[in-house]
Order: C-alpha cells, then structure tokens, then sequence
C-alpha cells in the first residue's frame, strides 16, 4: 500500500524583495511529509524555516515550484478556494500567537471551527483545554495572560479542531521546561493517536527530538534528513552547520 501524503513540496523556491535587494529564502525544496508523522525543521536563523511552513501551508504563494496538501495542488486555487482548504484541514501555530484581543480563550480556541461552520466536539475541546493547562482562563482575554499562556491558547485552538495537518512555528519558545514538554507530549499523542500531521519549526534539538525526522535547512535548501535523531545527534548536525547557534539553541551561552 503506497504512503498516504498529506504535505508535498516540489521544487519550492521564494523570492522576495526589500529595500531594492533580492533574498532566496527558498532555493528549491522537495520534500513529502506521510500522514500521521511528526517532522522538525531546523536550521541558521534565516535558512528559510518559516517561509518553508507558510508556503507549504498555503499563506504564501511561492515564486515557483509546487505544494500540495493532502492530494490538493495549491497553486491550482483561487484565494477563496485556499482559505476553505485551510480552514477545514490545516491548523496553525505561529510564532506571534495571532489570537484576536476582543474574544475569550474560549472564543479564540473555537473560532476556527465557528469559521468553518464545523461544529465542536466539546469533550475533545474540554482535553485539549485541559492539556495544555487553560481551564482556568477559558474566560480570560488574550491581553490578560502571559506569553505562554497565549501560547497554549493557540495551540489549543490549533488542535482543536483536529486538522489533518498542523503546522507549528517555534511552537514551545515562549513555553518554560514542563509546559513545553507538556506540549510536544501533546503534538506527540496526536500523531499517534488520531493520525494527524506535524510540521514544526523549532530552534531546540529537546523539542526536535518528538519528532519522527528531522529536517535541517540552511541557505534556503534542505541539507539533512534524519529520522529519528536523538537530542546529542540533532545538536551535533546543528553545530556542523552553525556552531554558534546550536549552542545557543542548546541552551548553552556562547
Ligand atoms: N516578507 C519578507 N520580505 C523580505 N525578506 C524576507 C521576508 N520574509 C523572510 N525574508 C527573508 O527570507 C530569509 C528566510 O527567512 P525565514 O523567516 O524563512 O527564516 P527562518 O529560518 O524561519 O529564520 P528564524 O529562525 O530567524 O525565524 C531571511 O533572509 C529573511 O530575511
């Protein structure tokens, strides 16, 4: 039985262009991500780790080159198509949080299913609210918690309604020790349990180490694909490319 793919790139390149200058955050990436795993994307600071998510996930178009998610070619949607594939089968976590300030917790962790006139499953809602340690904020607003607890909202609200994929950027750097192993405890279980899909960015090999595979970018291009490292093997590839930023990300000061 063939693998069943629910993220593929092919040939992924992005462009962009400020101040008169040309950047090549992606240079050409293929890479196919089966369904129910786990991947890390590592990698420098500007090796194109964030610009890899959003144009697989379909916030970004790329300059060329393809993405698909589930068996769905991205570039072949209008804007309206797009936006109704994300909201039925993609859940995001981004690096800013982007919870809306005038809803409750509550009201954030439900708005996409609101948005996409999916009815919630409230037992599943009431375990992931638990899990990630807001059920005594379901009534708080977004300005009244601290950045982890913005966080876990949002990672609340990009579970909740069990996407097909979730796509995490830097999910557990704003989160102390235990809620981030809380958290990637969390991702980890639903990938085994509900066979959901995970592409996350992370600059941490402990985090990393959740994952089935690793992939590590460096100038836009992927340049290793581990499965299943261990934290010491993760550090060591990191320190190969970038000395400096792998023991930072270690958590070791330079
Ligand atoms: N909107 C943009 N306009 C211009 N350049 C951009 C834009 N977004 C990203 N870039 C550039 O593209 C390159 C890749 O950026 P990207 O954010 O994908 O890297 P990253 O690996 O996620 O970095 P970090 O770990 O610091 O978050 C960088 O050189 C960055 O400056």
């Amino acid at each position: 039985m063939s693998v069943q793919l629910a993220v593929r790139v092919e040939q992924l390149v992005r462009r962009y262009e400020a101040g008169g200058q040309h950047v090549t955050a992606l240079a050409g990436v293929d890479a196919a991500f089966a369904r129910g795993t786990f991947t890390a994307v590592m990698g420098p600071s500007g090796s194109g780790k964030s610009t890899l998510l959003q144009t697989a996930a379909g916030l970004d178009r790329p300059t060329s080159g393809r993405a698909w998610i589930g068996g769905t070619e991205l570039s072949k949607l209008s804007e309206t198509a797009l936006t109704r594939l994300r909201r039925s089968k993609v859940g995001f976590v981004f690096q800013a949080f982007n919870l809306v300030d005038a809803l409750t917790v509550e009201e954030n962790i439900t708005l996409p299913m609101r948005l996409s006139g999916t009815r919630p499953d409230r037992r599943w809602v009431a375990e992931v609210v638990e899990r990630v340690g807001m059920g005594d904020r379901l009534h708080h607003r977004p300005a009244q918690l601290s950045g982890g607890q913005q966080q876990r909202v949002a990672i609340a609200r990009a579970l909740a309604m069990r996407p097909e994929v979730v796509f995490a950027d830097e999910p557990t750097g704003a989160l102390d020790g235990t809620t981030a192993a809380e958290v990637l405890a969390l991702l980890r279980s639903i990938v085994d349990e509900q066979q959901q899909t995970i592409i996350m960015v992370t600059h941490d090999p402990l985090a990393a180490s959740y994952a089935d595979r690793v992939l590590v970018l460096a100038d836009g291009r992927i340049v290793t694909d581990l499965p299943q490292p261990g934290v010491s093997r993760i550090a060591a590839e990191l320190a190969s490319l970038h000395p400096k930023e792998a023991r930072v990300s270690a958590g070791v000061r330079a």
